[in-house]
């Protein structure tokens, strides 16, 4: 775990005592669009780009989810990383299911940042849409990459699925809003607190707005009606981890999404979808939180449990 300062690697944890024990998710560096329009610096092209994920991470999960959605693999190549983010951060060391750096071979995540900028101060997270033609970092901000797959390389797929549809941008967007800081970031911002404050600080919204999505899910089968909508895949990354990781290791355990019954129906429905199960790999996801945060778990020891059938019946398709 650290971070690069003037190119340069450092392991440092992150610094919750300047913040009264809270976490705080550094703000992503590189913010540019693919766009068909002419003269756009990035232009969507079959196999120019590439991106590079942990199926650990929920943020980088988003971003397959939508180039499996979009029939994106064949044009979007992917690297994916060891689960294990340890003092060097992301690797490419081999593991079952992870890859190596299939652009440069490099050992470190952090080689591709200073690949794209040599001299770069930043966090060096997944996922990274990299740019094989201009041999830089196109977007390294997950709720922009989707966004991204969402449109831009419609022309080249022929999908022209939406899950960002005009007539829902506003109600998809005020969703987001809350659900990423309740929930998406509430679970990292319960588990990495470092005082008792802090901790709670997070954790009774999560579970308020758990409530409420709740209720919410009784009368629509997806969070906006009837149709899945980005929303519902930014909130689902979240959910598949919830009762595997989250209750335990992050504390977030007031109830589990198994006690919920219209969110966990919601979620079997999700995973459901043709193709998403193969984006989900639960030995990546328990491994990296347990095995790679040593300060909430010191002992490394990766729970087995729990038992849980996400491909049971779901009975939503009635609901809405
Ligand atoms: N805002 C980013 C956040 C991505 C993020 O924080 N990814 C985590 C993995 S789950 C990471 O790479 N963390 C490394 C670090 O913080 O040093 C996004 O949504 O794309």
């Amino acid at each position: 775990m650290g971070l690069l300062v003037e190119g340069q690697w450092q392991d440092v944890w992150y610094d919750t005592e300047g913040n009264e024990g809270k976490f705080k998710r550094q703000e992503s560096k590189f913010r540019e669009t693919i766009s068909t329009q002419s003269g756009a610096k990035y232009a969507p092209e079959s196999g120019r780009y590439h991106l590079y994920v942990s199926l650990a991470c929920p943020w980088a999960h988003r971003t397959l989810i939508f180039r499996k959605l979009k029939g994106l693999e064949p044009h979007i190549s992917v690297s994916v990383v060891n689960p294990d983010m340890l003092d060097k951060g992301w690797t490419f060391a081999p593991y079952p299911g992870a890859t190596e750096d299939h652009l440069f071979n490099f050992d470190y995540m952090h080689q591709v940042y200073t690949k794209a900028q040599a001299d770069i101060t930043t966090r060096v997270t997944v996922p990274v849409l990299w740019d094989k033609k201009t041999q830089t970092i196109v977007n390294n901000e997950s709720s922009e990459i989707i966004r991204i797959f969402n449109t831009a390389f419609n022309t080249l797929t022929g999908n022209t699925d939406d899950y960002y549809p005009d007539a829902l941008a506003n109600e998809i967007d005020e969703l987001n809003e809350r659900i990423y800081h309740d929930v998406n970031n509430g679970v990292y911002k319960s588990g990495f607190a470092t005082t008792q404050a802090a901790y709670e600080e997070a954790v009774i919204p999560l579970f308020e707005t758990l409530d409420w999505l709740e209720a919410r899910l009784s009368s629509r089968r997806y969070l906006t009606g009837n149709t899945v909508t980005e929303a519902d895949w930014r909130l689902f990354t979240t959910l598949v981890r919830f009762d595997p990781v989250y209750v335990g290791h992050f504390k977030c355990n007031l109830k589990s999404i198994k006690d919920y019954p219209n969110l966990y129906g919601y979620l079997r429905d999700l995973y459901q979808v043709e193709g998403v199960a193969e984006t989900v790999n639960m030995d990546h996801i328990k491994r990296h939180y347990y095995f790679s945060h040593d300060m909430i778990n010191p002992t490394r020891v990766v729970p087995k449990g729990p038992l849980q059938d996400l491909n049971a019946p779901h009975e939503r398709d009635t609901i809405g």
